[in-house]
């Protein structure tokens, strides 16, 4: 890809999606600049990747043919609306902010604005993203497969409608951090059966992925794949019943919508 990659914010999410870039090798560190209010995180980023360091929000608007804004939503209209005048008429701006709409990020950069609205994983950084896209009216057909080029670089990427942002978070932006706890949990209880802290991660992401791989590759129903793991009389089975009694799935399903309730709550 050809195109300068800018960042406005590039906390934990900006991170992830810059990383997974450039270990991609499809864009150059000297074609991505950053701006972070914060000099020295500005300059670690430009150490550790060799990225051009900006001065300001507006220079990297200036300069940059696809923005993204990467910063958090309470800030993103001020921030966008900030550098809107900056911006060339040509460029694209991605925003990657739980909640806020392609309508408000029109308000802040123009109606004449070609904007997408994603939404990302923290696994872009080892290459296992997924990202919901959704476009505006003015994103190109080149401009929509400039940003699924550029996402395809760290994970998969898939155009959505912007009502399916909510079910997006739920399942794939904030499920991160729950996959996490299971894994936590998971290593917690072979920490109690006996084994090493760090054996016990290894073990318990390991069977985490390769599940997750199965379901993909396979393309059997992940109840098929359960059943395939429970032999009869033996010991899954008992760790199935265990998890129905809790309520497993109830609580899985229950805290998904909490998430997307907030997803809806923080677009209004
Ligand atoms: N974390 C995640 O898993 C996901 C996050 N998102 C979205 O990504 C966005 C960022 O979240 P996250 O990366 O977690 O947040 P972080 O707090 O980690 O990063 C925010 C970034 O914004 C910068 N920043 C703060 N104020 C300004 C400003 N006025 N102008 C320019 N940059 C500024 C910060 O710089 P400094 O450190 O110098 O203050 C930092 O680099 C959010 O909108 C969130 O909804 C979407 C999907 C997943
Ligand atoms: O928690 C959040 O609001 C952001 C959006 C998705 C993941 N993190």
């Amino acid at each position: 890809m050809e195109k300068k990659i800018g960042f406005i914010g590039c906390g934990n999410m900006g991170k992830a999606i810059l990383g997974g870039l450039i270990a991609s090798g499809q864009v150059q560190p000297g074609q991505i600049w950053v701006y972070t209010p914060s000099p020295d995180k500005v300059a670690a980023l430009h150490d550790q990747y060799g990225i051009n360091a900006a001065q300001s929000a507006q220079e990297v608007a200036q300069i940059a043919d696809i923005v993204f804004g990467a910063v958090k939503p309470n800030i993103m209209i001020k921030v966008l609306s900030d550098v809107a005048s900056s911006l060339n008429k040509e460029t694209l701006v991605v925003s990657i902010a739980a909640g806020i709409t392609l309508d408000q990020l029109a308000r802040a950069l123009g109606h004449d604005r070609k904007i997408v609205r994603t939404m990302p994983n923290t696994p872009s950084l080892v290459n296992a993203g997924m990202t919901s896209i959704t476009p505006n009216a003015l994103v190109t057909q080149e401009d929509i497969a400039d940003v699924l080029n550029i996402f395809r670089c760290f994970g998969a990427a898939e155009v959505i409608a912007e009502p399916m942002i909510h079910p997006v978070v739920g399942v794939s932006g904030s499920a991160p951090a729950y996959v996490f706890m299971f894994i936590e949990a998971m290593a917690d209880a072979a920490v109690l059966g006996g084994m090493p802290r760090a054996q016990a991660y290894k073990f318990a992401a390991q069977a985490v992925m390769g599940s997750a791989k199965m379901v993909l590759e396979t393309g059997k129903h992940p109840g098929e794949l359960k059943d395939m793991v429970c032999s009869p009389g033996g010991t899954t089975i008992e760790a199935v019943k265990v998890l129905e009694e809790k309520g497993f799935r109830a609580a899985v399903i229950d805290a998904i919508e909490a998430c997307m309730a907030k997803s809806e709550q923080m677009s209004k």
